[in-house]
């Protein structure tokens, strides 16, 4: 039996799948998600930095209604696409926004507190160094449902990723806060565990689980990793 997931509102980060469309390749961003929904991924947080809007609401709308309430589903960066795929009946939840994006607070205003089917609008938000904490705790509560921490190492996946932290910066970023805090950059299984006993509500991987021949066993040792981290 696993152990009860750190979520409030249902939200369950455990094990969180952001896409990258050019790593999944000919088998495509909707296979490839419910090859890791298979392998026991919470959250997918679907992202394309090339796409179109068009080409983007297509995507989300395409792994929303595969995924259909199984994990939650979030959108990268696009407040607008996310809107328009909720709109359109997709069973999407929310959106993950950084620090160059819309403000946290601006988004919360646009997306309200609840969708149509009565889940949690999600809204999370990268934060990882002191100022950017600090701004999150001044916003009013409920704004912000949870924290994208990273990177935790060097990855090729972001360039323009914010400096490596390492665990021990994880943990001190988690300890500070809180807020539910997911580790993001370079995040293999072998970190899973450390990640776990450091403070993280869940550990967010793209290249993991997108570039592995295996997504859904590469899913299954992630997940397996959470559970068995105390
Ligand atoms: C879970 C999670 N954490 C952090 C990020 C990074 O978001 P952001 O800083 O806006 O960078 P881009 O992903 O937009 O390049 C994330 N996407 N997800
Ligand atoms: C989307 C993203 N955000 C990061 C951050 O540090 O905020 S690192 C990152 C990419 C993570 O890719 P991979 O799991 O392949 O290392
Ligand atoms: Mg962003």
């Amino acid at each position: 039996m696993s152990a009860p997931a750190p979520s409030q509102f249902g939200l369950d980060l455990r094990t969180y799948l952001v896409t990258d469309t050019a790593l999944c390749g000919d088998r495509g961003v909707a296979d490839v998600v419910l090859a890791a929904l298979a392998g026991g991924v919470t959250t997918v947080q679907v992202r394309d930095k090339a796409a179109s809007g068009r080409d983007l609401l297509a995507l989300v709308d395409a792994v929303a209604r595969a995924v259909a309430g199984r994990a939650t589903v979030l959108v990268d960066d696009r407040v607008d696409v996310f809107l328009a795929a909720r709109a359109a009946g997709a069973p999407v939840q929310g959106v993950h926004v950084g620090q160059r994006d819309l403000p946290a607070a601006a988004v919360r205003q646009l997306v309200g507190p609840v969708n149509p089917d009565g889940t949690r609008t999600v809204v999370g938000l990268s934060a990882s160094t002191a100022a950017e904490l600090a701004a999150a705790h001044a916003l009013p509560a409920g704004t912000v449902d949870y924290l994208g921490v990273g990177a935790v190492r060097p990855t090729t996946t972001k360039p323009d990723h914010p400096a490596p932290l390492g665990v021990d910066g994880f943990a001190a970023v988690a300890g500070a806060t809180t807020l539910p805090c997911v580790a993001i950059g370079g995040v293999t299984a072998d970190l899973v565990g450390p990640l776990r006993r450091a403070g993280a509500a869940g550990a967010a991987v793209v290249s993991a689980v997108c570039a592995a021949s295996d997504p859904a066993a590469a899913a299954a040792d992630l997940a397996g990793a959470w559970e068995a981290a105390r």
